[in-house]
């Protein structure tokens, strides 16, 4: 499959609203307010940035303009029913970007709503248990076939369109079909749960999914974040999984006109994902090891932490896009399953090359 390049952008806003189509009683019926954020996936075309590599801050710029009408305001004064899937649609309506692959609003941390390229809805919340597990079939001395314990984090993504005749999607009825998986899931030993003998991320997620799948015909995919590096997606058919690295690093955007700031030596506390799709190693219960990812990535990273990326051997400009362009060449033999990284200099801002399924959108 061919490679292709998103730009990607976050920006925040403040707004209250009231949600009344939601019955007698409901909480978001009075008047409250959000932290929201604001998120754009797009293929910009070549020449569309004001210079080649600055197409992250262009987006980021394109979406600020496009909500500030909504920051610090009441948004019941300008769309009826300001749900999340509602205001992803009124961005998407006055963005004007080329290549718009995705927009997403997120009211918090744990909830939010996707649109995708087909502009189906995909609307997602997040939940968290506290458990023990260990992995049993691990090679003897591997940390995680010790009695260990993770905050996990699940998030269940609902797709509007997958749902049929199952129309009444909303946070709370995730919530709902969560609360019993919760209680079965919370403060134990996940390795004395029939099904989860081998707890590791990948079979987590299949039997969230197979508890789920039935109740929830819409469910499009189940995430489960073992750890804040490192989780996995499952859709009912294939597993992604992510391991992130965070690394520290300086550079000049020399491309840059004249007099613009990012000309200037300066630096960023960047996100790295990695992306890789395989198949299930039945014994093991994963697909590949997060640990092996990161041991694999380390001769790079240890190329771009405490460094100059615009010195790199190699690299053509410090652009995000260039730079996962470099760190593609160099990792693609070590890591066949990798089939997207993602870099973001900022919180949601940056680029992401993909020549797998995009999968679905992790939140900020
Ligand atoms: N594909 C999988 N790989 C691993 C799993 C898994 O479920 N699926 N699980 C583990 C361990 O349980 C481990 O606790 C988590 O692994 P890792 O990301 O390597 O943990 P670190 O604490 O080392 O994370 P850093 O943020 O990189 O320090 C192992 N692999």
């Amino acid at each position: 499959m061919n490679a292709r390049l998103f730009h990607l952008a976050a920006v925040p806003f403040e707004a209250a609203c009231r949600v009344d189509i939601l019955p007698e009683g409901h909480r978001c019926r009075r008047l409250h307010g959000h932290s929201f954020l604001a998120q754009v996936r797009a293929e910009l075309p070549l020449g569309w940035a004001g210079f080649p590599g600055a197409e992250s801050d262009d987006l980021q710029a394109a979406l600020a303009c496009c909500v500030e009408p909504l920051d610090y305001r009441d948004l019941n004064a300008i769309l009826p029913i300001p749900t999340d899937e509602n205001l992803a649609r009124w961005v998407r309506d006055r963005l004007d970007v080329p290549g718009i692959a995705s927009v997403g609003i997120q009211s918090t941390r744990d909830q939010g709503a996707d649109l995708d390229g087909a502009d189906h809805a995909h609307l997602w919340r997040r939940f968290r248990f506290e458990s023990a597990h260990r992995l049993p079939n691990v090679p003897e001395g591997h940390p995680c076939g010790r009695m260990h314990g993770h905050g996990f984090e699940v998030i269940l993504h609902a797709d509007q369109d997958l749902g049929g005749q199952d129309m009444g999607i909303d946070f709370d009825r995730l919530a709902a079909l969560w609360t019993p998986l919760h209680d079965e899931l919370h403060q134990v030993c996940l390795n004395d749960i029939p099904g989860l003998e081998n707890p590791t991320s990948e079979r987590l997620s299949s039997w969230i999914w197979s508890r789920l799948k039935p109740e929830l015909p819409a469910l499009s995919w189940v995430t489960v974040y073992e750890t804040a590096t490192a989780g996995c997606h499952f859709d009912g058919a294939h597993y992604r999984i992510w391991k992130e690295q965070r690394f520290e690093a300086a550079l000049r955007l020399e491309r840059s006109p004249e007099g613009d700031a990012r000309r200037r030596l300066h630096g960023h506390s960047y996100l790295l994902r990695l992306h890789l799709t395989a198949p299930l190693d039945q014994v093991l219960g994963w697909t590949v090891d997060y640990g092996d990812v990161k041991r694999l990535f380390k001769p790079l990273y240890d190329r771009l932490d405490h460094h100059r990326l615009d010195a790199l051997d190699g690299l053509e400009a410090a652009d995000p896009g260039s730079l996962i362009r470099w760190i593609r060449e160099r990792i693609q033999d070590d890591l066949p399953e990798l089939d997207r990284i993602d870099l973001q200099p900022t919180p949601g801002c940056g680029a992401s090359l993909c020549w797998g399924e995009l999968g679905p959108a992790l939140p900020t």
